[in-house]
């Protein structure tokens, strides 16, 4: 069985970015979205990038991004991937991989099993799925307020490139929402902060020990 990925996304600190590589994580998530408590500016993620080592993946996470916003953050040479987290389409997913030559990641909202179902229209599009819980009507953010979807929804779903779970996952919940849906990679963001946009290390630490029991 092949090891687990775990994204610990909304990082904006060197502090809590050591933590989160000391902790095992394979992949750490910069938000670029001027409305969220996590976002963070290319100069901010010039500057961590020096302190992550070559094997731990860079995620950019941005919303309905312009080719402009793009560009800058590509700009850095700091990222390894890109996460789309608005209501992109198949088309705009496939243009954004063409044209920055980065691997493309399509968050997907779920509320109910149509959703996943439609995730379908991205193969070939994305390089990666990551399945997220559609936030409430009306919500500041997409993502990022630690709302969970019904993990069996994913039950039996063939998924046929890769894929991650993220939206409400926690110290407390991260192993059973493994076990119901075999995910292989696991993200999480609100639930290993102390408050909005403050990561904690003793969180970021019990989550990844959560998520890998020995
Ligand atoms: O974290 C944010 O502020 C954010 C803003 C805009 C789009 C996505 C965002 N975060 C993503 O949402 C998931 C789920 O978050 P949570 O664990 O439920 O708090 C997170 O992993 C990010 O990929």
């Amino acid at each position: 069985m092949s090891r687990l990925a775990i994204k610990i996304c909304g990082l904006s600190t060197p502090e809590t970015v050591g933590a989160a590589i000391a902790a095992g994580a394979t992949h750490l998530g910069f938000v670029h979205f001027a409305k969220s408590p996590r976002h963070v500016e290319a100069e901010q993620l010039r500057a961590l990038a020096p302190i992550i080592p070559a094997h731990v993946e860079r995620v950019a996470v941005l919303v309905e991004p312009t080719d402009e916003m793009l560009g800058e953050l590509v700009a850095t040479n700091a990222l390894t991937a890109l996460q789309l987290h608005g209501r992109e389409s198949p088309e705009r997913v496939a243009a954004i991989r063409q044209r920055f030559g980065l691997p493309v990641w399509k968050a997907i909202s779920v509320k109910t099993r149509a959703d996943i179902d439609a995730a379908k229209a991205y193969a070939g599009a994305a390089d990666r799925l990551l399945f997220d819980a559609k936030t409430p009507d009306g919500a500041a953010l997409p993502g990022g307020m630690g709302v969970r979807f019904d993990w069996t929804l994913l039950r039996g779903v063939p998924i046929s490139i890769p894929w991650g779970l993220s939206g409400g996952l926690g110290i407390d919940n991260v192993a059973e929402a493994i076990r119901i849906t075999g995910a292989p990679m696991i993200d999480v963001s609100s639930g290993v902060e102390s408050a909005p946009g403050i990561k904690s290390v003793d969180k970021i630490m019990a989550f990844c020990k959560a998520a890998q029991p020995l």
